[in-house]
């Protein structure tokens, strides 16, 4: 059984960062489970204080980062409350080893009908059990956090997270073979709480990243709850305590090898690296590209996010070669499945990366003087062809279109800005195509080791690899030769 122990207890009030970490470390480090209401209570509180307009506080000088004071009784109180509304909910048949479906839907219903009834969903800090219990508001991760951590508290230590990039559900049954939507997703959805993760044509969608999502153990969904704190105190103001918490946090659980297989937790940590750097840790960069190995190791390289992390990265450090490759490798995971109207916020990072971002990059090196400008460079068109095939891609075969012409003109500008003698350099070669739902079309690529060859001579495609249902490279290039001979 987890537990809030001795050893625990001994620990309040707490007083500094390095209390907490010995708290999580004391949790972690125990034979028996970490207890996941705890922990929850613990990080919400703290987060809630320091990022709450109330949080008058003045930081006791001696402290030197000053925390709330986290008396024992408070978080008793909390811990207990939790406790309470979970067991005398839900009876318990100790006969069973194992959750049932029923028992899981019965926690989700009560979850679900003790939140307030309307509230703005998507605002900061309603991922805690802190946030449950003091304002009866959780988001989407946060309902899916506190029925677990409710099964838990049951004694159903085969309940677990189950985390896509934009969603949250459960799976249990003897070695996790069930699964059970638990919370809702998006705005305007029907709620599918108590049903089995699609096997129909959502399942194609990236909501589900195809079957491969972070089935987390308890220790995992330690990392889940600190990756969810969240430190913003506005939108452009983080409290400092908190973000240093959460980036100790990350480590000791990246220490003890449980941010493995969780990519997103990785990119978590190296968002914060960027921002301050920890003495004698491997530099943000490195923390990126494991993110990366993560993916393609455990899910068959079906998440986007550990590219676009990187690629965010390189994009802020004005390594705009680096920032294409990382985007055009992006954009070959999302080219394999199907858009659907759950994706949006996946939609949302790709619109922004090619009508903002690469746009911006554009103005910046055609308006500079700099010799090495990455227009000459026939690899970074390279990139930005892959980055645009695997969007058309993505959309080819989905009920939902996902270009239009909002698109183009961004597309068009940009290709153009590279001249015909740097495009001509660029080969592509196009390889048999790919048996499974998405054949190859305009460029084509094996699973990401692309055999783009910088040879010169025009552009090779066959005939039956071309689909004449949305741009190929010729048409865009065609439509940017346009561009150029009309300016
Ligand atoms: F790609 C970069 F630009 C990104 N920057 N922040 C990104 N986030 C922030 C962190 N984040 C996450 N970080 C850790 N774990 C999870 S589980 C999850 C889905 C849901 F919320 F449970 F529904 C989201 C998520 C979502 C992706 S991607």
């Amino acid at each position: 059984m987890a537990g809030f122990r001795a050893t625990d207890k001994a620990l309040f009030p707490i007083k500094n960062i390095k209390t907490v970490v010995q708290l999580f470390r004391n949790q972690l480090e125990h034979s028996q489970e970490p207890d996941l209401s705890l922990l929850s209570i613990v990080a919400g509180v703290i987060e809630n204080s320091l990022t709450s307009r109330s949080n008058l506080q003045i930081c006791e000088p001696v402290e030197h980062n000053c925390l709330p004071n986290l008396d024992l009784e408070t978080i008793t109180l909390m811990y207990s409350k939790f406790q309470t509304i979970i067991k005398n909910a839900v009876e318990v048949n100790k006969q069973r080893k194992y959750a049932t479906r029923e028992l899981v839907k019965k926690v989700s219903d009560v979850i679900w009908n003790s939140l307030t009834r309307s509230y703005y969903k998507d605002r900061a800090h309603l991922q805690s059990l802190y946030s449950y219990l003091s304002g009866s508001k959780l988001d989407c991760f946060g309902v899916a956090f506190a029925v677990v951590a409710g099964c838990q508290v049951l004694g159903y230590n085969d309940v677990h997270l189950a985390l896509s990039e934009d969603h949250a559900w459960v799976v249990f049954g003897e070695n996790g073979s069930e699964t059970a939507e638990v919370t809702w997703h998006g705005k305007g959805n029907e709620d599918k709480r108590g049903q089995e993760i699609g096997k129909g044509v959502s399942s194609r969608s990236w909501l589900y990243v195809n079957n491969k999502p972070v089935v987390c153990t308890r220790h995992m969904e330690v990392a889940a709850l600190v990756s969810a704190i969240n430190p913003s105190l506005n939108s452009n103001q983080d409290a400092y305590e908190v973000s240093e918490l959460q980036q100790e946090l990350l480590w000791l659980l990246y220490d003890l090898g449980h941010l493995k297989k969780y990519p997103m937790a990785i990119g978590n940590l190296g968002d914060l690296e960027e921002i301050s750097s920890r003495e004698g840790r491997v530099e943000c960069r490195v923390l990126f590209e494991e993110a990366i190995k993560s993916s393609r190791s455990y899910y068959n390289n079906q998440h986007v996010y550990p590219y676009t992390y990187q690629g965010g990265y390189f994009y802020r450090n004005k390594m705009y070669k680096e920032a294409f490759e990382s985007w055009a490798n992006a954009s070959d995971v999302i080219r394999l499945y199907n858009y659907s109207r759950d994706d949006e916020e996946i939609y949302k990072e790709f619109l922004e990366i090619a009508n903002e971002l690469i746009p911006h990059i554009m103005k910046i090196e055609s308006s500079g003087f700099s010799a090495n400008t990455i227009l000459k460079k026939p690899e970074c068109f390279a990139h930005l062809l892959r980055f645009y095939d695997g969007i058309c891609q993505w959309e080819e075969g989905s009920a939902t279109p996902v270009l239009h012409i909002g698109w183009a003109k961004p597309l068009v500008n940009t290709i153009s800005k590279f001249d015909a003698d740097v495009r001509a350099q660029v080969n592509i070669l196009c390889d048999t195509v790919q048996d499974g739902a998405k054949k190859n079309a305009g460029i084509c690529n094996n699973n990401n080791n692309n055999n783009y060859e910088k040879e010169n001579g025009a552009q090779t495609e066959t005939k039956d690899e071309k689909d004449t249902n949305f741009p190929t490279i010729e048409a865009l290039t065609a439509a940017c030769s346009e561009k150029l001979l009309n300016p």
